[in-house]
């Protein structure tokens, strides 16, 4: 079936670098689900040797565990799986470094080499880093960074509105991983407080199931993407949008993380809105809806986050010149 460069040397299951999980990914994406759901081992490209393979094996339950995600903030009864774009996230462990993972389920029918090539290729310490990908039966479990601290939606659902220091760490962090993406021309398009998740020292971006890299200057979508709430009024357009449009999406989460919720649904209850994107059209930016209690220089990073005009409005780069992000002691 064309799969017996895996199985040579040392088993279905082999370290390798990103070029071999590449090639690896996209062998999986061109070949047929029928095909692999044949295969009796698991198989696939790990790049960490704390993820230990014994025998060629990586064995669900015996050499990796898979938890349902302990809450941070909630009761571990709920068992609240994440959901990404694409797949279910879970907590793994690795049974012999006991190293802790995040590790999410693709079915192989919804898989694209996309969902995980730009994740693979491009690193960042503000990017959920992707610590190898593995097939077992029908499912892709993609190994990654996990954001034990849970996700900033999480948090703010948990403890309400974020105070103005939590905020400007947060930023200060998705900033850079913004300006990294926006560097090579990537654009999330999926920016918001679900898509950021803490750790213990710093945030990262998660989610590139619907990222692309830009070939021009401009970006004409097919179709609708990302989450309606955080999106830039270029973007609903349909028109051709640029990275631009993920800074437009950091503005309105921070919006939500000091307010407590998105932008537009306090003054445009969802039970009357079911789709907000004429409302985006029409009356983008939210600049009513940032909380009373802002500081002005973080008003002002705010209208240049969602400038209406993507020209117009700052990059990541620039806003990480901001005074709101470098507040000086007395201030915070
Ligand atoms: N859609 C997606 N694609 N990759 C990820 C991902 C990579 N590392 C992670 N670490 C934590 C979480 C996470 C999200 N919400 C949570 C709520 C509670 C606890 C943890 C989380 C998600 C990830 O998520």
């Amino acid at each position: 079936h064309g799969l017996a460069p895996l199985a040579q040397g040392e088993g279905p299951v082999r370290y390798g670098n990103v070029a071999d999980m590449l090639s690896f990914i996209n062998l999986m994406s061109s070949t047929s689900t029928a095909t692999l759901s044949h295969l009796q081992e698991e198989m696939g490209v790990l790049l960490r040797t704390d993820m230990v393979i014994k025998e060629g094996r990586y064995r669900i339950d015996s050499d990796v565990t898979l938890f349902p995600w302990k809450l941070v903030y909630r009761n571990p009864g709920s068992g609240h799986i994440p959901k990404g774009s694409f797949g279910k996230v879970h907590l793994a462990q690795d049974a012999t470094t006991h190293k802790r993972m995040a590790c999410k389920l693709i079915p192989l029918e919804n898989f694209k080499a996309s969902d995980v090539e730009i994740q693979a290729r491009f690193r960042h310490e503000n990017i959920a880093e992707l610590f190898g990908v593995l097939l077992w039966g029908r499912t892709l479990h993609l190994f990654m960074e996990a954001g034990e601290g849970g996700s900033v939606l999480e948090k703010l659902e948990s403890c309400g509105p974020m105070r103005e220091f939590e905020i400007i760490w947060v930023a200060q962090q998705v900033l850079r991983g913004l300006e990294y993406l926006h560097g090579h021309n990537i654009i999330h398009h999926d920016v918001k407080p679900s898509n950021i998740v803490l750790m213990s020292d710093k945030a990262v971006l998660v989610d590139f199931g619907l990222t692309v890299q830009m070939t021009g200057d401009v970006y004409v979508p097919r179709d609708l993407r990302g989450t309606e709430m955080y999106m830039s009024p270029e973007l609903v357009l349909c028109r051709g949008h640029n990275t631009k449009t993920d800074v437009y999406s950091l503005g309105t989460s921070i919006v939500h993380m000091q307010t407590g919720s998105p932008p537009w649904v306090r003054r445009y209850p969802r039970s009357s809105y079911p789709s907000y994107l004429y409302i985006i059209h029409k009356k983008a930016p939210p600049l009513e809806d940032i909380s009373e209690d802002c500081s002005p220089a973080m008003k002002g990073l705010l209208q240049r986050a969602m400038d209406r005009v993507p020209s117009q409005r700052s990059s990541a780069t620039e806003l990480l010149h901001e005074e709101a992000l470098h507040p000086s002691r007395d201030e915070q």
